[in-house]
């Protein structure tokens, strides 16, 4: 077929992967096409683009393309746009009254993630308050290259409710042509042009590749795009030197090295958790088998915290492939190691097989294990009714959880006090979190550090890719490894029989989520090392009406996402010795502590876990200093501490305040959504947490809340009325304007303020000095936060934390029972004897900042405030601010002054007084 299909209009273009196979298709049929194929520059190398072009039985033109995007313009042979597309410059705004005439362009880029809409909104919240005008760069690098109205400025009311929104509100794309050298020109023309000094990328591995290639690239292509007259000398001059750029990790894949979690990792596992949870429920009905392909590209993160989460049975990672076992790697047949674990699992009385298969998982030969393959695996050998379920784009959509909300507006915060620090002289960074700490690692060093695992991977070093993930990434999969397979065989763990031990363990205080996980893990791990785990049912009046027995494998199948307490928990406790005459404690009873020393020896229980809130953390330093009166107590003995208000000293996080914080979190976005259809109506919602504000606090912060009330601060006429001119200003300034106003919170802690400033009467206060302006309403959550299903972030949580605290209690028994085999000179004991009274032998297991660390529970009375039942260690308090300023407390506009001098005037001669 001849002519030029160029100049021909045409009726459709399809954007299509494998033009070679449409043109395959077409040869077979008699209709006329043509390809046309145009060089394009990538920076991994020369692609083409290819145009292919045919004409329908109705006439029409039709082209197919493997441009990414059909509709931008195409390369001539230099890779430069051949086709009459005018440059475009974007427009500008005017600058705020505030402006440092700074501006920061900012992205998001490759797959889209939950929370990337919190990071903008945290970024134009902030960056305004901070002088700088944000922009937002539409559609990714893709509208980076585009330019035009492609950058538009974005205004404080822009990004209002973002928080709460899946996906990103400015769009995102894989943009081939930005890979190319002639598209970052373009984007670097673009951002010249629109005056943009700084640039934050939210994206994955790939989007801070790229991002990297800018920084390295920057100085030069200004040069050349002065040379090649895209830019003039005066519009290049201020731009000359490095381009600030800061990187935010944005993606499900959590494949970013030097950070442990990214933007959306977290909310695309309680996806995962929530699918196979309900394929759970199906799979045991019908005795069935899942297997279940999980996203995640080349990184088996989603995959590996998804089997820890739901307790699959078993896992495909693309880091580590089977078979595992040393028995098989010489002849590679993973099949039959995965039959024999999963039909020795179903004898045990597992009445399903959850199998999890990572995306990008692979074979020691690294060719690709595929669901299908799998199932074929399971049906042929062990006869299952197999069935493939490809969880697929629905991991990537939906409401962020909480966790995803604060880590995008913590590190959107500090992104932009980046790019206010950052010179040309500093590498550019990349904003991470390690454990809890917010950081900034230099972006060359993350990429390169990420690509290291795929080249790990491609030479076959495992050892070496598991190594380069998180730090956690190794210990987890111990972690899963030792809690799923029972093992009695060769390379088992248990120990030697002299040295196994009789292990208790008890829930003390109120339910929190993942207290059954890690009862789950513990049981299992002393099992598979030869130990007698003992479930204490009831706390510590369980423990001396004899509710003790020996728990067995199969018994704590499913707990892994189980809320509530199995082994059932009260607030008893032992009472202090000596007992102060009539003393009660605030919560539950008292119990004779000698009674409990006596029912432990009884049970020869030899090392103690304790899971609970302050009753347990309380309990623990009764028991510990009751060790001088009662040899029973003289074991190892260690709190793992859970409970939703996150009181307990020794930890920044304890179980259970994750699915608080998710509980609360939904609640109020249904209360917001209500208060917004009602309009100018402002929610007081009352947050459980005792005398800790951390619940509110996070609450008011992943919610978007206005303020919150904290016991920490309480609550004065002063607070109250700094609150209601904040509202009047807000209400004021959208009526003036005609913008629609959002329902509103304040979040308060259920003690703060004491019974004066009850949720109600902060309520009635704020709905009589609304005036009109605005309403109130309040609701109470209650113990809607301690129950439900536990969140991930919850479950692996325990797993990973009940981890250490086996191992912990093991090494000061095996400590002890040697010290006393020294001591009486006897080599052949078959009873170990434990007896240790140390300090240091009864601890509190705890997340502090980047450690898991344990810590002798006396050490911690000095950080502890026993009156008010919590730590002194509030590391979260000032998040309290970082609410308030994105909630507009510190930023005004002219319009915003005048709407409320006009407000006050009016309410003047209204009330006779002016009541601000
Ligand atoms: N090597 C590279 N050089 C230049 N640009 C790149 C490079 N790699 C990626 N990019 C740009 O970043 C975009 C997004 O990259 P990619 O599709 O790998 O997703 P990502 O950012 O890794 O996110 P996710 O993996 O979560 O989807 C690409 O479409 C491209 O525009
Ligand atoms: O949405 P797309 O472009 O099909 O890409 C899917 C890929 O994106 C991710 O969801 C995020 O990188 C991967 O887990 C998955 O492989
Ligand atoms: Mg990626």
């Amino acid at each position: 077929m001849d002519g030029d299909f160029n100049s021909l209009s045409l009726f459709a273009t399809f954007a299509s992967g494998d033009v070679k196979s449409v043109e395959n298709v077409l040869s077979k049929t008699k209709l006329p096409y043509k390809l046309i194929t145009k060089p394009f520059v990538t920076t991994e190398g020369n692609s083409e683009i290819k145009e292919l072009y045919t004409i329908d039985p109705l006439n029409n033109v039709i082209m197919f393309t493997n441009r990414v995007n059909p509709f931008t313009p195409a390369l001539d042979k230099d890779g430069i746009i051949s086709e009459n597309k005018k440059e475009s410059s974007p427009k500008k705004s005017p600058l705020p009254k505030n402006s440092t005439g700074k501006s920061v362009g900012i992205i998001t880029s490759g797959g889209d993630s939950s929370g990337m809409n919190a990071a903008v909104r945290a970024i134009v919240r902030v960056a305004l308050t901070k002088g700088i005008t944000p922009y937002a760069i539409y559609e990714g690098y893709q509208g980076m290259v585009d330019g035009g109205d492609k950058i538009k400025a974005l205004s404080w009311e822009d990004v209002g409710d973002w928080l709460a929104i899946g996906g990103t509100e400015i769009g995102t794309a894989r943009c081939q042509e930005f890979r190319t050298v002639e598209g970052r020109l373009t984007a670097v023309r673009n951002l010249v042009k629109s005056g943009i000094d700084a640039l934050i990328i939210c994206g994955g591995d790939g989007s801070l590749t790229g991002a990297d290639f800018l920084r390295a690239e920057w100085t030069e292509f200004v040069d050349r795009l002065v040379k090649q007259k895209r830019l003039t000398e005066e519009e290049a001059a201020p731009y000359r030197s490095q381009l600030t750029i800061v990187g935010l990790v944005g993606s499900i894949d959590n494949d970013m090295a030097q950070t442990d979690l990214t933007i959306g990792a977290m909310t695309a596992l309680q996806r995962i958790c929530e699918a196979l949870d309900s394929i759970k429920s199906t799979a045991m009905s019908h005795q069935r088998a899942f297997v279940v392909e999980v996203m995640g590209r080349h990184c088996g993160w989603l995959g590996l915290m998804a089997a820890i989460a739901c307790g699959a049975d078993w896992l495909f990672l693309p880091e580590l492939p089977p078979p595992i076992g040393d028995e098989f790697i010489a002849s590679g047949d993973w099949e039959t190691e995965m039959c024999d674990i999963l039909s020795k699992e179903r004898k045990l009385g597992n009445r399903k097989t959850i199998v999890i298969v990572c995306e990008g998982a692979i074979d020691r030969n690294l060719k690709p294990i595929k669901p299908e393959y799998v199932k074929d695996v399971l049906t042929k050998r062990l006869n299952f009714d197999t069935r493939v379920t490809c969880l697929g784009h629905v991991q990537r959509g939906g409401v962020p959880c909480a966790y995803d909300r604060y880590l995008a507006t913590v590190q959107g915060a500090e992104a932009v006090n980046a790019v206010i620090e950052t010179t040309p002289t500093t590498p550019s960074p990349m904003i991470g979190i390690s454990n809890n700490k917010v950081i900034r690692v230099p972006l060359k060093n993350a990429v390169a550090q990420t690509k290291e695992v795929a080249k790990a991977i491609a030479r076959k070093d495992f050892k070496r890719a598991m190594e380069l993930r998180d730090p956690e990434f190794n210990s987890s999969y111990n972690a899963y490894i030792e809690s799923t397979i029972l093992a009695d065989g060769p390379g088992t763990r248990k120990v030697e029989e002299s040295k196994r031990l009789r292990v208790g363990i008890m829930h003390v205080g109120a339910p929190a989520g993942g207290m059954n996980a890690a009862t789950r893990t513990f049981v299992r791990l002393c099992l598979n090392r030869g130990h007698t785990p003992l479930g204490i049912h009831n706390g510590f009046s369980g423990l001396i009406a004899d509710q003790v027995q020996p728990i067995q494998w199969q018994d704590v199948n499913g707990w892994v996402s189980m809320g509530g307490s199995e082994l059932g928990i009260n607030r008893d406790q032992p009472s202090p010795t000596p007992n102060p005459l009539n003393a009660k404690p605030q919560f539950g009873n008292y119990i004779d502590t000698g009674l409990i020393a006596f029912h432990m020896q009884k049970n020869n229980i030899q090392a103690l876990m304790i899971i609970g809130g302050f009753e347990a953390y309380t309990s623990l330093i009764t028991l510990t200093k009751a060790r001088e009166l009662y040899p029973g107590l003289c074991i190892p003995m260690i709190l793992l501490p859970a409970t939703v208000s996150n009181n307990v000293p020794g930890t920044d996080f304890s179980l259970g305040c994750d699915t608080a914080l998710n509980c609360i979190v939904d609640a109020c976005d249904t209360i917001k959504q209500s208060a917004s259809s009602n309009r100018k109506r402002v929610f007081v919602v009352e947050v459980q947490g005792g005398n800790c504000g951390y619940l509110s606090v996070m609450g008011a912060l992943a919610s978007g809340a206005s303020s919150c009330y904290i016991p920490e601060e309480g609550i004065t006429l002063d607070t109250l009325q700094k609150d209601i001119n904040h509202l009047v200003k807000r209400y004021a300034y959208e009526e003036s304007a005609n913008i629609p106003s959002y329902g509103r919170l304040i979040l308060r802690n259920e003690t703060a303020g004491n019974k004066t400033y009850t949720t109600d009467v902060i309520s009635t206060i704020l709905k009589e000095e609304g005036k009109g302006l605005f309403d109130s309403r309040s609701a109470v959550l209650g113990h809607l936060q301690q129950g439900g299903i536990p969140s991930p972030l919850d479950r692996i949580r325990a797993t990973r934390l009940t981890v250490n605290c086996v191992d912990w209690l093991q090494e000061m028994a095996f400590k002890s029972i040697d010290e006393h085999k020294k001591s009486s000179n006897l080599s052949d004991i078959r009873t170990p004897t434990v007896f240790t009274k140390g300090a240091e032998t009864a601890t509190v297991i705890g997340i502090c900042g980047a450690d898991i660390k344990i810590t002798p529970i006396l050490d911690l009375l000095a950080e502890t405030n026993l009156n008010k039942r919590k730590g002194t260690n509030e590391w979260w308090l000032g998040l309290k601010d970082l609410t308030k300023t994105l909630a507009k407390y510190e930023y005004e506009t002219e319009e915003e002054r005048a709407a409320l001098e006009k407000v006050l005037g009016d309410r003047k001669q209204a009330t006779g007084k002016n009541k601000l």
